[in-house]
């Protein structure tokens, strides 16, 4: 029998059955021996020129370990995966990237593919590896690996297969208990039915359908790395990655910094891509919204003025083309809504540099802009909070883009009626008529208890998660105040009390009632610095945010102020149910007005922590 011992696995936080020391040696050595490579290759690193192709090389430990049989072949094979490929004598480590990753990551891939068995390997200090934990994928063969020699391995008794396969990859829950920080790469945790449309094919349109925290950012981060790796056989060279808001972009960055191909992934937000086409003013003012100011018929009006205006005017400018709007009887809005468009039109501003001002105008003149001169398209393009998108806007994008697409989000967090109903309605608008429809089932953030209450705002929300990785946890604590000023008063306090709950990790306060509770807050010691975070003197943080501004972001604990006063559309509460679902670990509520009747309803039959 081989000597063994008993280890905490940080994998599964239980203890890891089999952890033979010579084998873990034999696994830091290969580590070492990687780790050397990468330091030696890494000197002469350039960033890619565009015209040649320099494999990123990042430092960082293995990741696991395959062992395999080809359809046909006679003997097995067996590499490492780790972010960087590398050639150690003969033994071979394959990018995350490569096809052959599918093997240990994949889904699909499975037992016919010939898999036996996959290890992992948990990170220890300094890109050291910690312990190794193996899965046979079918009944255990023989020894795991060939090295260290089979002798070593090889065990005497027959082993029981695995009784099955574990729902999420081991270590998947440590990760999420760790404090909320930026999106980071997550290669030990990719979960398969992520690392599958991750890897989805990048010339066939994908949506992807996820409710809140089901890892759709996950999946759009690692897809722009993954279609732009030069460890592919045609990488990608340009990709653009599009989110709500550039505080959206910030959070996910890491992700783009650490795993794709400098240069060739384009991290931005829909208004910034507006802004940056039409050279709107970074300070702007935003009219009241309007449908027509977003609707595929101005964006048909439009098609249709400038293909006319040309043939007289072929030097047409996007200026002039704002003029002829501003009269034109040409119009293909629905006679039911023309007289209020004609009331809407009338207020416009009269030029085009006074129009640039209006954020609410953007999409009109961004669009008029992108007919008029054809700009710089992306190979392919993915959208993160694709429900978020109106009809003018993802017009505009048909114009940027030369590739297919991925398109991720949650039809449930829908936040006006001026946005697509769903997917079908979005995949006309681009005009595809080939895609593929995917969903997401998997809960990574957010607690059972927090999610199902923020469920009672869906219509039909039985089963809208398969499973929840951080289990039940704590129900939200509801807090009703008597006045306003105790509204703010208990809502500084419950920041400043989860902040210090949650020293290393991220607290938001998330309101339509941003302006008050700012004074309030400025009025007590808290001083407000960039992105919209607070802190005070004792060090305490918070983000003071809308549901708007919160799209796409997380944090360890959150405080909902006054639900009633969130912007809701009939049947449909998008908003509140993003605001709800940004907690990971603690939700407080605090409201002084009577709160929205499903609320009410769900707290009839289900009991929060509901203080006086
Ligand atoms: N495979 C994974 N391993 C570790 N953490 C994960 C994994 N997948 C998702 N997570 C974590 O779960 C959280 C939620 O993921 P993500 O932000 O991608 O969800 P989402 O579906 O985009 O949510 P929303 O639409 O509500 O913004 C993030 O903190 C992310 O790091």
């Amino acid at each position: 029998m081989v000597a063994t011992t008993a280890a905490v696995d940080v994998c599964t936080g239980g203890e890891v059955a089999e952890q033979d020391p010579s084998v873990l040696e034999y696994e830091r050595d290969m580590n070492t021996a990687y780790l050397a490579n990468l330091e030696r290759r890494s000197g002469g690193y350039e960033i890619d020129d565009r015209t040649r192709w320099t494999p990123r090389i990042t430092i960082g430990s293995l990741i696991g370990r395959v062992r395999m049989r080809y359809d046909g072949d006679d003997a097995d094979e067996e590499f490492y995966v780790a972010e960087t490929s590398a050639d150690l004598d003969g033994v071979e480590v394959i990018s995350w990237a490569a096809p052959a990753a599918a093997a240990y990551y994949g889904k699909r891939y499975g037992e016919e593919s010939g898999l036996k068995i996959r290890r992992r390997f948990t990170k220890g200090p300094q890109h050291g590896i910690e312990t190794y934990a193996d899965e046979w994928i079918i009944a255990p063969d023989g020894a795991e690996f060939s090295t260290p020699s089979a002798g070593l391995t090889a065990r005497e008794e027959p082993q029981a297969a695995q009784a099955e396969l574990p729902r999420v990859v081991p270590g998947t829950e440590e990760q999420l208990r760790k404090p909320r920080t930026s999106l980071k790469a997550l290669l030990r945790t990719l979960q398969p039915e992520q690392y599958d449309l991750v890897a989805a094919s990048p010339t066939e349109s994908l949506t992807i359908q996820g409710y809140a925290g089901t890892g759709k950012t996950v999946v759009a981060t690692h897809r722009a790395a993954w279609l732009t790796h030069t460890d592919r056989e045609t990488p990608l060279r340009r990709v653009a990655l599009i989110g709500p808001t550039q505080t959206w972009a910030r959070h996910i960055s890491p992700v783009v910094d650490e795993l794709a191909t400098p240069g060739t992934v384009t991290i931005t937000s829909l208004p910034e891509v507006m802004r940056t086409i039409i050279g709107a003013p970074e300070r702007h003012a935003s009219s009241d919204d309007f449908l027509d100011a977003y609707s595929a018929q101005l964006g048909k009006t439009l098609d249709r003025l400038v293909t006319k205006q040309r043939k007289a005017d072929p030097a047409l400018t996007p200026a002039r083309a704002y003029e002829v709007f501003l009269h034109t009887n040409d119009l293909s809005i629905p006679a039911s809504r023309r007289p209020e468009f004609l009331l809407w039109r009338e207020t416009l501003p009269q030029t085009y540099e006074n129009a640039l001002g209006d954020r609410t105008l953007w999409p009109l003149l961004t669009y008029l802009t992108v007919l008029l001169s054809p700009q710089a398209r992306y190979d392919h393009i993915i959208v993160d909070e694709a429900q978020d998108l109106r009809p003018l806007e993802w017009l505009i994008l048909t114009h940027l883009n030369s590739g297919a697409w991925t398109l991720v989000g949650d039809t449930h967090q829908r936040r006006t009626s001026h946005t697509p109903r769903g997917w079908k309605e979005i995949r006309t608008l681009l005009g595809l008529s080939t895609w593929d429809e995917e969903s997401l089932l998997g809960g990574y953030r957010t607690t059972k208890a927090i999610i199902d209450f923020a469920a009672c705002l869906l219509e039909g929300s039985a089963g809208h998660r398969a499973y929840d990785v951080l289990g039940e946890g704590e129900p939200p604590l509801i807090i009703h105040a008597r006045t306003v000023d105790e509204l703010e008063a208990i809502t500084l306090e419950q920041a400043d009390r989860l902040s210090a709950d949650h020293p290393k990790g991220k607290v938001a306060v998330i309101t339509p009632l941003v302006r008050p509770v700012g004074s309030y807050a400025h009025r007590h010691g808290w001083t407000e610095g960039a992105d919209h975070y607070w802190s005070n003197e004792d060090g305490r943080r918070f983000t003071l945010l809308t549901s708007e501004e919160a799209r796409g972001l997380e944090f360890d604990a959150v405080v909902v102020v006054e639900p009633s006063a969130f912007k809701a559309l009939p049947g449909d509460n998008g908003p509140l149910y993003t605001a709800l679902t940004r907690a990971n670990l603690e939700l407080v509520i605090v409201h002084e007005r009577v709160l929205p009747p499903k609320m009410v309803r769900h707290l009839r039959t289900h009991r929060p922590a509901v203080l006086a």
